[in-house]
């Protein structure tokens, strides 16, 4: 898969999710499912979206004890995306596991596996006042990606904010998917470790939802956001 965005579809219902990507002509684009959408709608959303050529990351973050991750694994598997994940925290028996319940279906054609590092809702007060973690952010982060890749993820899930550290501990091909992406001038929300697509130059892979799905003209912020990591790309690696 070669770098891109993942639209984020966080909409109630397939019908709404579907009618969003048909209306501002993004149908093929790369996206996103979460629980939201998932938990109501299931396999057959993926199946319809697979049908339309979506590349689809399933964000489903599963954290439970080893077994029944493989389990789950082993499920998702076989609905055939393109990523899924689980948090970090859950260790890495759990994530280990995770790896070998995708690739029960043959590793050539398992789906790529990131862990969550750290959400990108979270600060490092949080950590400390509320999680009792008092390592910095980026110690955390960057030692839950070579925990997950020790444990045989091919990626991780942090903020962009976290990325470089990460390519310099992993290495270049451990991918590094950075949600929390807000065009200059959008709203936060809930998001806390945000960044501009051209502050991303280390992530492979950029998720963005409300910055699009809730822009006056959702093609037009996603061309735009498009535009502005690419073009910080190439002066990074030129
Ligand atoms: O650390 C994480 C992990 C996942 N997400 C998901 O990405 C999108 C972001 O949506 P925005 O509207 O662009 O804020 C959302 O579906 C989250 O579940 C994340 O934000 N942070």
């Amino acid at each position: 898969m070669n770098r891109s965005i993942f639209i984020a579809l966080d909409f109630a219902t397939q019908e709404e999710a579907i009618q969003f990507l048909k209306n501002n002509h993004l149908t093929g684009a790369p996206v996103k499912v979460g629980m939201q959408l998932f938990y109501r709608e299931g396999p057959s959303l993926i199946q319809t979206l697979k049908e339309q050529g979506h590349p689809i990351f399933l964000d489903l973050k599963l954290h439970d004890i080893p077994n029944t991750v493989y389990q789950a694994m082993k499920s998702l598997a076989a609905i055939e995306v393109d990523m899924v994940n689980v948090h970090a925290s859950g260790g890495f028996e759990m994530m280990k596991a995770a790896k070998e319940g995708l690739n029960e279906i043959g590793s050539d054609q398992s789906p790529v596996l990131l862990a969550v590092t750290q959400l990108t809702s979270t600060t490092q007060d949080m950590l400390r006042e509320e999680l009792l973690i008092n390592d910095s952010m980026e110690q955390i982060v960057d030692s839950y990606a070579a925990l997950a890749q020790k444990a045989g993820a091919d990626g991780v899930v942090s903020s962009v904010w976290e990325a470089q550290k990460i390519k310099q501990t992993c290495g270049d091909d451990f991918l590094t998917v950075t949600p929390g992406i807000r065009l200059k001038g959008d709203q936060s929300n809930d998001q806390k470790r945000v960044a501009t697509p051209n502050q991303a130059s280390y992530s492979d892979f950029l998720v963005m939802g409300r910055s699009i799905t809730q822009s006056e003209n959702p093609k037009k912020s996603y061309e735009q956001a498009i535009k502005e990591w690419n073009d910080e790309h190439s002066q990074t690696i030129d």
